[in-house]
């Protein structure tokens, strides 16, 4: 991999804070000692945000060969035009097209070499599914793609990482409601198998401890409050051990993340969105990034989302992302050494 390529940075939705964050990390660059970064968007949203923030930031029209270059002294942008008038705060399904295309880009980029990662900003999900976007989120919008260029079977894996915790919940944006139909033995075990894989090849982990939480209160009370953590959980824990990987579980939910239990596993495996985000987000909302482990290239994003009630006021802090472009930096360098 080229490690003077830039890391590609999609403008998210236009509406929201991304613009804000992106032009703040641009501008303590020096400071953060950030690699390049080129922001796939609309040159015009990020000109109208820097002085909506009072902010002295160039913005460049860049192409992929001229990115790195130009990052020293603008913030370069491929232009990708929205062909509306953006209205900080105010999210629109015009904007949607745009939003979808940064982040086409960002993948088409990456598969070519011409950048080394693809770093998202947060995409409002209702406003693009009334728009057609027909995938949950980016974790699986991506996998789309990638499985579009390789013509393999791509399986992501959401996981939220920060310094103190790393946790990736099985299921991710479905209904609670149907979380107990969701969850399968198989997928426990594949969601695992990819964890512990990846943990090694991106962040150099080998034989990660992997806690896997229980689904129902005190993880079933042996069958007396659910049967799903020794139907279900059980049995699947118990095939990753077969198979070498150092699982253990199902483990009650509500003690598994104070900090004496933390210390004792590297990555907890949770059966549900909010099972994992809430102690993730808890525990690290400015400093943790969502990482989506399965594909077969390096993605990274803030935790947190669109914001729109604080896009434009100055009030987005812009650390979140600054970490995810770390954490994407050293991953691919860490994949390439
Ligand atoms: N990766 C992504 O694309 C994500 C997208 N979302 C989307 O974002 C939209 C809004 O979701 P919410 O649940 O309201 O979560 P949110 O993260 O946008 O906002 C939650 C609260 O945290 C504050 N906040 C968020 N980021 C901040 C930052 N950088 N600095 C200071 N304060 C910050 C907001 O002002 C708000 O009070 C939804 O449409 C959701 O789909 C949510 C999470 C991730
Ligand atoms: N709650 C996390 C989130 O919404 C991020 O999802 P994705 O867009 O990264 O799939």
């Amino acid at each position: 991999m080229d490690l003077i390529a830039p890391l590609a940075l999609t403008q998210g939705d236009p509406a929201g804070i991304g613009p804000d964050i992106t032009l703040r990390a641009w501008q303590r660059r020096h400071d953060l000692a950030l690699s390049p970064f080129v922001v796939m968007g609309d040159p015009e949203v990020y000109r109208v945000r820097a002085r909506m923030l009072d902010l002295v930031v160039p913005v460049k029209e860049a192409t992929l060969d001229t990115a790195a270059d130009i990052f020293a002294h603008a913030l370069p942008v491929v232009p990708i035009a929205t062909g509306v008038t953006v209205l900080a705060g105010k999210p629109h399904i015009a904007y949607a097209r745009s939003t979808i295309s940064a982040i086409e880009s960002a993948v088409a980029a990456c598969f070519v070499g011409s950048v080394r990662a693809v770093v998202t900003n947060p995409i409002a999900k209702s406003v693009l599914y009334e728009a057609g976007f027909g995938f949950p989120g980016h974790t699986e919008f991506l996998a789309d793609l990638a499985a579009r260029r390789t013509g393999e079977i791509v399986r992501p894996v959401m996981m939220l990482a920060g310094p103190k915790l790393k946790a990736v919940p099985v299921t991710i944006h479905i209904p609670i409601s149907e979380v107990p139909r969701a969850l399968t033995t198989d997928l426990i075990v594949d969601t695992c198998r990819i964890v512990a894989r990846d943990l090694e090849t991106r962040y150099g982990l080998q034989n990660a401890r992997l806690a896997v939480a229980g689904l129902n209160p005190h993880a079933g009370e042996g069958g007396a409050i659910g049967r799903e953590d020794d139907a279900i959980i059980h049995p699947a824990v118990r095939r990753l051990r077969e198979e070498g990987i150092d699982a253990f579980g199902p483990l009650p939910a509500d003690t598994m993340f104070h900090d004496e239990a933390r210390s004792r596993y590297d990555v907890a495996i949770c059966m549900y969105h909010d099972q994992a985000l809430i102690p993730a987000k808890a525990l690290g909302f400015d400093d943790s990034v969502n990482v989506t482990l399965g594909l077969p290239f390096v993605r990274t994003s803030p935790d947190h989302g669109t914001a729109f009630g604080i896009a434009g006021s100055g009030l987005a802090k812009e650390d979140s992302l600054v970490a995810a472009l770390r954490m994407a930096d050293e991953m691919t360098r860490r994949h390439d050494s």
